[in-house]
């Protein structure tokens, strides 16, 4: 038997499977998506089998063995090798980093493999096996491989024994993962024992006075360590607190189910409303067709999409099938999890990357056993290794999360969309603002099809009215003589929140890693003149930037549209607003959530607990404050600036500006009480601030396509932007430029080099080389070639054609290439 084996080296010229033979005695554990040790020159590196075959087109004698086999089970399944494949080829990847992606990181560190009896009875079965002999002599647990080195020939009882569940593996990744145990401290069993004590231990030792009165007052369990820091105090004043019997010290051992520590309110399903119901049976429709569509779910903020996707899951569980539901990490919220927890309790695992390895690692291992049979997680969640998937669900589809920005540079939706065709599994994909791309493919009726797979709920829940929204102009701020980055507009709102004790939500929005210009006046921009986009400020060079084509100008003294002076670069830091506000409202409760007080683990969810206790007035923060929350005293929410995003140098800024107004007007007024809105802006009249105010996706989408045609971007063409690097620039202009000129040759050569705004079905335009936005990173230069293509053509393997030389090449150690293919920002 061959086994057809990718290795894991990171280079190009190795991107291919090699044949290894099977020995004899792996023979029954081979399989596809099996991991293995294969020789491979001086070392032995890992591998994923992808493919089994009798025969090798290559000298048999001349083909090494498969020296070792990683797991018993293979980790990959059959249709998630398939995809990897297609991964590697759309997104000009290699099929290893591929393969990597689809494995929980701590199967890629080595593994030293357990088996064991499981105590079932029908050990009988194998009574006289010699290996059930020999591990009962060892207290029931042998290493894997010593086990099969034991038995050669009778690998065939013990998988079989496996799989019955005779036996047990048990995986111990060295370091990481381990059972961790924590050393606890238990408050006083007899607080009323302890606290007679206290005066004496006020005079003879204070220090454990301090520890004791400490824990009379938190009684409950605490990690001595934790305490230790908290206090200022060391372990041995605790230790001698033990000795005296006044508290315990134990031993825990960490849990790594990380919700298993929390109860869950089982919940059942609410009576759908009519809108619902209507969108709830087209989806299991077409779950029964075992069509393979993507549907979109078009419901405003608060229209009970959630419950829509849960009774969806229940019904593709009762059929015996698998779902995925992904939501933006940031919206991973403990109150987002809790909905999915409550209503299919353990048939939940949860993935996201606060996770630690072995945490991620368990939940991996319930997927793959099928004690889950639903996965609730960020964007890799999507390689969930399920057998039988009926149902992948991407909330807030538009979010720009859902692309990786590192190799492989993947889309989880459009890996979704191609997952649910090998499952026959339905997509929905579910907004309040899909993203242009998403709405327009959607519209259309696919063939053989009566309707359109658009499903919409354009009514919240409880017909609660939508918020109403003011849009302040801050520019007629600045000619009152207001200068503070709070209008009086929204200084009243705040004040009239905090006496009446309402809740108020404030996003500084503030995204992306370049600055503006714009004139404070006027609220005039500078933007390129060919693309429509705004110029990024470089420091260094003082000059105006378009990174699309390269087109430059002199940092402006004044405003060319109303020759003010007041012209700058924009950037305000939520500390700043904290400071302000305190200023503005002594006393005033503010929490800051941003990426300085969320980095520790949990911090996001303490946060949200304390606002949501109502021990805060006001929810302060980036992005992260506009999804998903749903507090019923939030009766304001502030945008301190809606231009930050409007100004960014990309083509979606309008889109992605419009999308967060809209979240974040959305969590206001979710309940009982109404919800009000003050956006300040310097562009008042823009028209994503405009339907955003009016809460009108049809009216925006209307302008940003056309505005979209005319400029020739998505959804009217794809876009591959190539990132190339080097620490010389001289080399690198060289070699891009001829990078450049091979691919237009190709391009030319298959007849596709055709301007897009020809009436030809298939046109390709290619721009650049230019300087990247980021014009340096490390120490390396990095230029850029941006693809803008339609029709069917296949563009990233004209992409890979050209690079080849390059990459193969002499200079290929020194000009590194990067593909970005359906690129969410150039950079
Ligand atoms: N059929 C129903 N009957 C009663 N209440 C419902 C029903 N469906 C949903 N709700 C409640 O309405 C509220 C809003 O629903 P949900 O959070 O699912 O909306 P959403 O569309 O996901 O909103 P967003 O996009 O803003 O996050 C929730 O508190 C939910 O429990
Ligand atoms: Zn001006
Ligand atoms: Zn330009």
């Amino acid at each position: 038997m061959i086994a057809n084996i990718i290795v894991d080296v990171p280079s190009r010229q190795t991107d291919r499977p090699f044949d290894y033979k099977v020995p004899k005695s792996l023979q029954p554990w081979i399989e596809l998506g099996s991991r293995v040790g294969v020789p491979f020159g001086p070392r032995v590196l890992q591998g994923v089998v992808v493919g089994l075959a009798e025969e090798s087109e290559y000298d048999h004698s001349k083909l090494k063995p498969i020296k070792e086999l990683l797991d018993p089970e293979p980790p990959l399944l059959p249709d998630l090798i398939e995809l990897s494949k297609w991964l590697s080829e759309k997104y000009c990847c290699s099929r290893i980093a591929a393969l990597q992606i689809m494995l929980p990181s701590a199967l890629k560190g080595k593994e030293v493999k357990y088996i064991a009896l499981s105590g079932a009875e029908q050990e009988q079965a194998y009574a006289n096996s010699a290996w059930l002999q020999a591990l009962r002599q060892e207290d029931g647990a042998i290493k894997l491989e010593k086990l099969m080195a034991m038995f050669p020939e009778e690998h065939r009882s013990i998988k079989q024994a496996l799989q019955q569940g005779l036996l047990t593996l048990s995986g111990k990744v060295k370091d990481r993962t381990g059972i961790k145990q924590v050393r606890m401290v238990l408050p006083p069993a007899d607080p009323e024992a302890a606290r007679e004590q206290l005066a004496a231990l006020k005079k003879q030792a204070r220090k454990q006075y301090e520890v004791l009165s400490y824990l009379l007052e938190h009684p409950e369990p605490i990690a001595l360590a934790q305490l230790v820091a908290k206090l200022n105090t060391s372990s041995s004043v605790v230790q001698g607190l033990a000795g005296k019997e006044l508290v315990r010290i134990e031993d825990v051992e960490q849990k790594r189910d990380p919700y298993r520590h929390r109860q869950f309110e089982p919940s059942s399903p609410l009576p759908l409303t009519e809108l619902q119901r209507h969108v709830y049976e087209r989806i299991v429709k077409e779950m029964e067709r075992k069509s393979g569509q993507t549907m979109l779910l078009h419901g405003v903020t608060g229209s009970g999409k959630t419950e829509v996707y849960l009774q969806s899951i229940a019904q593709c569980l009762d059929s015996n099938r698998q779902a995925i539901v992904l939501v933006p990490e940031i919206s991973l919220t403990p109150q987002m999890v809790e909905r999915f927890k409550s209503r299919f309790g353990d048939a939940v695992a949860v993935m996201h990357s606060r996770l630690s390895d072995g945490e991620r690692y368990d939940e991996w291992r319930k997927i793959r056993h099928g004690q889950a049979r639903v996965v609730v997680g960020a964007r890799s969640a999507i390689f969930a290794p399920f057998s039988s998937i009926g149902l992948i669900i991407i909330d807030e589809e538009h979010e720009s999360s859902y692309k990786q920005d590192e190799t492989p540079k993947y889309h989880a939706r459009d890996v979704a969309v191609r997952r649910a065709k090998q499952h026959g599994a339905v997509v929905l994909l579910g907004s309040a603002t899909p993203s242009l791309e998403t709405f327009v493919a959607a519209s259309r009726i696919p063939k053989g099809a009566a309707e359109a797979p658009l499903l919409s709920m354009p009514e919240r829940v409880a017909g609660q009215a939508m918020p109403t929204v003011h849009i302040i102009d801050m520019r007629q701020e600045l000619t009152q003589g207001n200068r503070s980055m709070f209008s009086s507009a929204l200084y009243e709102a705040l004040k009239q929140r905090l006496e009446r004790q309402e809740q108020t939500v404030l996003l500084l929005n503030r995204r992306g890693y370049s600055t503006f210009v714009m004139c404070r006046s006027c609220g005039y921009t500078a933007s390129c003149p060919h693309c429509d986009i705004s110029l990024t400020y470089h420091q260094k060079t003082r000059l105006l930037r378009c990174h699309y084509c390269g087109h430059a100008e002199q940092e402006p003294k004044q405003c060319p549209q109303c020759e003010s002076e007041h012209i700058r670069f924009f950037g305000t830091g939520t500390q700043k607003v904290e400071e302000e506000l305190a200023k503005l409202f002594p006393g005033i409760r503010v929490i800051r959530m941003d990426v300085d007080t969320t980095t520790e683990k949990n911090a996001h969810e303490k946060l949200l607990k304390t606002f949501s206790e109502r021990k805060a007035d006001v929810l302060l923060g980036t992005q992260m404050v506009a999804k998903g929350l749903d507090f019923p005293y939030v009766t304001l929410v502030g945008v301190i600036a809606a231009d930050t995003t409007l100004n960014l140098p990309d083509f979606r800024a309008a889109e992605r500006t419009f999308q967060l107004l809209t979240q974040v007007a959305g969590r206001a007024g979710r309940h009982h009480l109404q919800g009000e809105v003050m956006i300040q802006t310097y562009n008042p009249e823009h028209y994503a601030v405009q339907a955003a105010a009016q809460h009108h996706y049809e009216q925006f989408i209307q302008q940003e396509l056309e505005l979209r045609m005319g400029m020739m971007y998505p959804p009217y063409c794809r876009l591959i932007c190539i990132t190339m690097s080097a620490e010389r620039l001289d080399q690198l202009a060289e070699v891009s430029t001829r990078f450049v000129n091979e691919l237009k040759e190709i391009a030319q050569y298959e007849g596709v080099l055709v301007p897009l705004q020809s009436r030809m079905a298939r046109a390709m335009e290619i721009l650049g080389p230019v300087a990247s936005p980021l014009a340096r990173i490390k120490d390396r230069y990095r230029y850029q070639c941006v693809i803008k293509y339609r029709g069917s053509i296949d563009a990233s393997t004209l992409v890979e054609r050209a690079m080849e030389p390059f990459v193969a090449g002499k200079t290929s150690k020194q000009v590194l290439f990067s593909v970005d293919v359906d690129p969410q920002v150039i950079v």
